[in-house]
């Protein structure tokens, strides 16, 4: 599919910088530069081969605009699969807005966001989860995440969903031809591979679908809930985990009323920790909000922290919160151990298989809590070439293709007639090929591609 008009952004940040990057794409590309472009070899840039880079200058009539570099890339052979051409000029911004403005008088069109990572998939450069994974990767503030949209980017997440998809497709075509025998009572489609091959699809969704979960944390950073009872020192924690004065301390209990919030990556990781109001009983209306406000960040957190203070018996409280979260994987903290000896330490260690001992005021045992937490995450363990689903889109298309599959598979079970269990087939292939975008609209396009930035 050729886009006909040929469009200008900036590539690189608005504002001063050393230099700047304008990227034009389009059949007018090399010629309208080529035009405004002297030189130092006096060669024509019409006549350069693809994938070479010129110094020279940037002319409008007779006015110098800019000492520059262009590059050259010549169809289908660059970013865009069309003639590109990629001026470096020096990073004023009235360098660059003279320079566009010039182009944009002699024809191009300003892009819009994410115009060139879309011709690139409307010609076939990358599918449309390699696209995504283009934003995501920009986007992209830890190893982790960086890894993931890389990872999809190189199109280990594509070739996964293709292969399915293609195997799938084989057997359609087996029952499809049944179709055309009905009547006659013949079986193209063996039905025990087939079984096989459900069996198959089956796993590698659920996989995938699982793996969502830890896709979405690693995006947006692990959520941890620091919960307690007021002055147990949930805010001086926070603030040693953080390394900054983010939240106040005072030994005044209930001094922590709203929650407070703020991410750390550990070990290439993202965490977010929340700090909470203090448990208690009080007749204080608004502690008692930030209270079911802290309630409400157990819910949400993958983790939670209960910390309490070393010196204190919580059995009780402990017991409650383990019974309230059953699901919830609680790890228990001891702090101010600055305050107890060593024998009260080794009677709580005794007590509580995986407790941690910390003083979040001297900063003793941070450390090997950050740790800990690393490897309760599991997100450190993330193998190289592990598939992580992290884009709501596709986990909705693989929701749905594994519900189409689930009825396909129980079509077989109760022996349905090939034309029945041919609509399920087709409902799964539509939904696979939603992922990589070998079946999309417009609208899906335009707003996809709307979410990057301009010049992407
Ligand atoms: N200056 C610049 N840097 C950039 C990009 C860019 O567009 N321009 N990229 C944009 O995201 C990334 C690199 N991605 C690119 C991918 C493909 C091609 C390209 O020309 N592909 C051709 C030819 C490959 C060859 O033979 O060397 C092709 O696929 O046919 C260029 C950049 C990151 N850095
Ligand atoms: N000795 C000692 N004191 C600590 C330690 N950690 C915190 N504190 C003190 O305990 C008091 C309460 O600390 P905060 O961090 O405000 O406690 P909190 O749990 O956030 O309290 P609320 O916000 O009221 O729920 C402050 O005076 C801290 O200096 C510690 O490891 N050892
Ligand atoms: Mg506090």
């Amino acid at each position: 599919m050729i886009q006909n008009d040929t469009i200008i952004a900036l590539a690189t940040p608005s504002g001063a910088g050393a230099i700047a990057v304008i990227r034009i794409s389009g059949s007018l590309a090399i010629s309208l530069v080529s035009e405004h472009f002297k030189s130092v070899t006096n060669k024509k840039l019409k006549e350069q081969k693809s994938h070479t880079i010129h110094l020279g200058h940037l002319m409008d009539g007779e006015m110098v605009l800019d000492e520059v570099l262009v590059s050259i890339f010549k169809n289908p052979h660059s970013y865009t699969g069309e003639d590109v051409i990629e001026i470096s000029c020096h990073g004023s911004p009235y360098i660059q807005q003279q320079i566009i403005q010039l182009f944009l008088r002699k024809g191009c069109r300003m892009a819009s966001a994410g115009e060139f990572t879309m011709r690139a998939f409307l010609n076939g450069k990358m599918d449309l989860s390699q696209a995504e994974a283009v934003a995501d990767l920009i986007a992209s503030d830890s190893a982790a995440a960086h890894q993931i949209a890389m990872q999809q980017m190189r199109g280990g997440f594509s070739t996964t969903i293709n292969d399915l998809r293609q195997e799938l497709l084989n057997f359609a075509s087996l029952i499809e031809l049944e179709l055309d025998f009905s009547g006659e009572d013949v079986e193209f489609a063996d039905r025990r591979q087939f079984n096989l091959l459900l069996q198959k699809i089956t796993k590698v969704l659920k996989d995938l679908i699982d793996s969502f979960a830890l896709g979405n944390v690693i995006k947006n950073g692990i959520p941890i809930a620091i919960v307690g009872e007021p002055n147990v020192g949930k805010s001086t924690l926070l603030n040693a985990i953080l390394n900054e004065e983010r939240a106040i301390v005072s030994d005044i209990p209930g001094t922590t009323r709203d929650t407070v919030e703020d991410q750390i990556a550990i070990g290439g990781v993202n965490f977010r920790f929340i700090d909470t109001a203090g448990l208690r009983d009080t007749s204080d209306k608004v502690e008692q909000i930030g209270i079911a406000r802290a309630f409400e960040k157990i819910e949400q957190a993958q983790l939670v922290i209960y910390l309490f203070e070393a010196a204190k018996n919580k059995d009780a409280e402990i017991n409650t919160l383990r019974e309230k979260y059953k699901d919830k994987n609680i790890l228990l903290i001891a702090n101010k151990i600055d305050e107890v000896d060593e024998e009260h330490i080794a009677s709580l260690q005794n007590k509580y298989a995986k407790i941690q001992f910390i003083s979040a005021k001297t900063g003793l045992g941070i450390e090997d809590l950050k740790q800990t937490l690393l490897s309760l995450s599991n997100a450190g363990s993330l193998g190289k070439n592990d598939t992580i689903v992290t884009n709501n889109r596709h986990y909705d298309a693989l929701l749905k293709a594994l519900e189409a599959i689930q009825k396909v598979k129980e079509g077989m079970d109760m022996e349905l007639s090939s034309d029945l269990m041919a609509i399920d087939i087709r409902e799964a292939l539509f939904h696979l090929g939603e992922i990589t975008g070998s079946v999309s609209t417009d609208d899906l396009l335009g707003n996809i591609f709307s979410n990057f930035c301009i010049g992407k």
